[in-house]
């Protein structure tokens, strides 16, 4: 078991050893502390020298990396080998935007042709509809789109066209249907015209009830004011089941295929990013795909100590196992990226969220952490609170751009500015003696500080990376998603978990089913436990 490795061990040894360096000590001992700890690539620069680390601990942790056989396995990653063991699939969302020329094999079979060939299709449709080609069915050019989709096949268009906001086509507008909640339904179809608008179902296994009820839903609404037979001109599928799309009654030329090899939380590079190209533009989305693969190139070619996505899943390794860390906290300084906490949270726990290896035996050990988080500066007004001041260690990532696209004077200064201070805060803190004379400086009472002073203590050392780049375009978007993804895949090596699969939500759909089933047939027996049962009568006599 991996806490049984000399590696891991080490590790242990030196974070005892280590335990009560502080981070302010780091850098005043070392005035390249800055240079020593921070890189840059695909647009993207890290500095992670306000953590817990020295240059033992950074190579103590290389040392685990090198142990998990992670440069192998991330080769068999890229090279199609099915590492996806519990689905007997490959991994292949990097063959997605592989600009690189080389082939992809798959069971002796090049991926590349097929991948190309969808591209082009969607190129092609989503051109056709921001210039008027491709029309509603009264031959009017569509004004609005509603994709309906849930998990990966929502998150990734939804919180990248919103990231991308300086790039969304103005004649377009698109909108997002996830959950079965009515609401949500009901808002969005309120908003929208069924002569100008484009539906747009996003389902790999076009087997997820929200998604199909939504569809249906949205068909039915778009039926009441034209003919079943205009169905044709007015909705498309993604999925990777394509008989299933054309018993929906979708018109083959407007359905996208995806495959098995792709996992619905890395599916945004596949055709299910097609709401992402119409609302930026198929030449916008094409750069967010070459972002992706300079971040790939990056971690496929860059040495260990000078690998970016490496270096922060061994930061998130050290803390989640060693300070026993039971989250990760994201904080985009860029209201416009506020939703990756989100996309990051199904990316990171639905991979890592496990506690089986992938030699089929328990975990003695931690894995994901709970990721969270809000843009900031909101979080400092309401939870940085507790990052600051309380006992459980929460390592945080700060991103943001260093020029935003608007021109509004004097606001980005601010926001960068509350971003640095609040990295310094977490690093330095305040001690009891710096917090006395500040209150003596502003000519406290002695009966005031006694009162106050401990509670204005700030321990520090609180860890922190910092993610700047220089504007969020469409390739740095991609490259910081890219990179998130090889992040959770190292430590899913480390771990030794399949990071691929995600067996854990199966049983409350199955669960759901049961209840759906109870709730509308009143003859249905109730035989399920004391609390279920009484949810569901008083449900019923609702
Ligand atoms: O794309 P779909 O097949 O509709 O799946 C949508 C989502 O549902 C599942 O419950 C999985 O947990 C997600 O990983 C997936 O993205």
């Amino acid at each position: 078991m991996l806490p049984s490795t000399p590696e891991w061990k080490s590790l242990v040894n030196h974070y005892n050893k280590n335990v009560h360096v502080q981070m302010r000590d780091l850098f005043k001992h070392d005035t390249e502390r800055f240079n020593n700890f921070s890189l840059s690539t695909a647009g993207i620069m890290l500095d992670y020298s306000k953590n817990r680390v020295t240059d033992e601990t950074m190579h103590l942790l290389m040392n685990l990396a090198e142990s998990s056989d992670l440069l192998d396995k991330r080769d068999k990653m890229f090279n199609g080998a099915a590492i996806n063991t519990t689905e007997n699939r490959p991994v292949l969302h990097t063959a997605l935007r592989n600009f690189s020329n080389r082939p992809v094999y798959v069971d002796g079979v090049d991926v590349m042709p097929q991948i190309q060939t969808t591209l082009v299709k969607l190129e092609c449709f989503v051109n056709d509809i921001s210039l008027g080609k491709k029309v509603g069915h009264t031959g009017k050019a569509f004004t609005d789109v509603v994709c309906i989709g849930i998990g990966g096949s929502f998150l990734g268009p939804k919180i990248m066209s919103e990231a991308l906001k300086p790039y969304q086509q103005p004649q377009l507008k698109v909108h997002f249907i996830a959950n079965v909640d009515g609401c949500h339904i009901y808002d969005v179809l309120s908003k929208v015209n069924p002569e100008t608008t484009l539906f747009i179902t996003s389902s790999k296994t076009l087997t997820t009830q929200e998604t199909l009820r939504n569809t249906l839903t949205a068909r039915d609404w778009f039926v009441e004011t034209t003919t079943a037979e205009e169905v044709k001109y007015h909705f498309a599928c993604v999925t990777s089941n394509v008989e299933a799309a054309q018993k929906l009654g979708i018109e083959k030329e407007n359905i996208f295929p995806m495959w098995d090899w792709v996992g619905g939380r890395y599916s945004v590079w596949s055709a299910i990013g097609l709401p992402l190209a119409l609302a930026i533009g198929f030449d916008h989305y094409r750069e967010f795909l070459q972002g992706g693969f300079e971040m790939d190139e990056h971690f496929s070619n860059a040495p260990l100590e000078k690998n970016l996505p490496i270096i922060l899943a061994l930061l998130g390794v050290w803390y989640r196992n060693f300070y026993g860390a039971q989250s990760q906290v994201l904080l985009p300084y860029y209201h416009y990226l506020r939703g990756l906490p989100a996309y990051i949270q199904q990316l990171d726990m639905e991979s890592n969220g496990k506690s089986v290896s992938l030699d089929n035996k328990p975990l003695s050990y931690d894995t994901g952490p709970i990721i969270w988080g809000s843009e900031g500066t909101n979080g400092q007004h309401s939870f940085h609170q507790l990052i600051h001041q309380s006992k459980t260690p929460i390592p945080v990532d700060f991103l943001m751009p260093l020029f935003p696209y608007h021109e509004v004077s004097n606001h980005h200064d601010m926001l960068a500015s509350n971003c640095f201070g609040q990295s310094q805060a977490l690093m330095a803190g305040q001690s009891l003696q710096e917090v006395k004379a500040a209150m003596k400086k502003a000519n406290c009472d002695e009966s005031e500080i006694q009162k106050l002073s401990t509670h204005k203590v700030m321990e520090g050392n609180k860890p922190s990376n910092t993610i700047l780049f220089e504007k969020l375009t469409p390739k740095v978007l991609g490259s910081l998603i890219s990179m998130y993804e090889h992040k959770v895949f190292v430590q899913g090596v480390i771990w030794r978990v399949n990071s691929f699969d995600q067996w854990g939500v199966e049983l409350g759909k199955a669960l759901g089913n049961k209840v759906l089933k109870k709730i509308t047939d009143p003859t249905e027996i109730l035989n399920m436990d004391g609390s279920t049962n009484e949810l569901i009568k008083l449900y019923r006599n609702r």
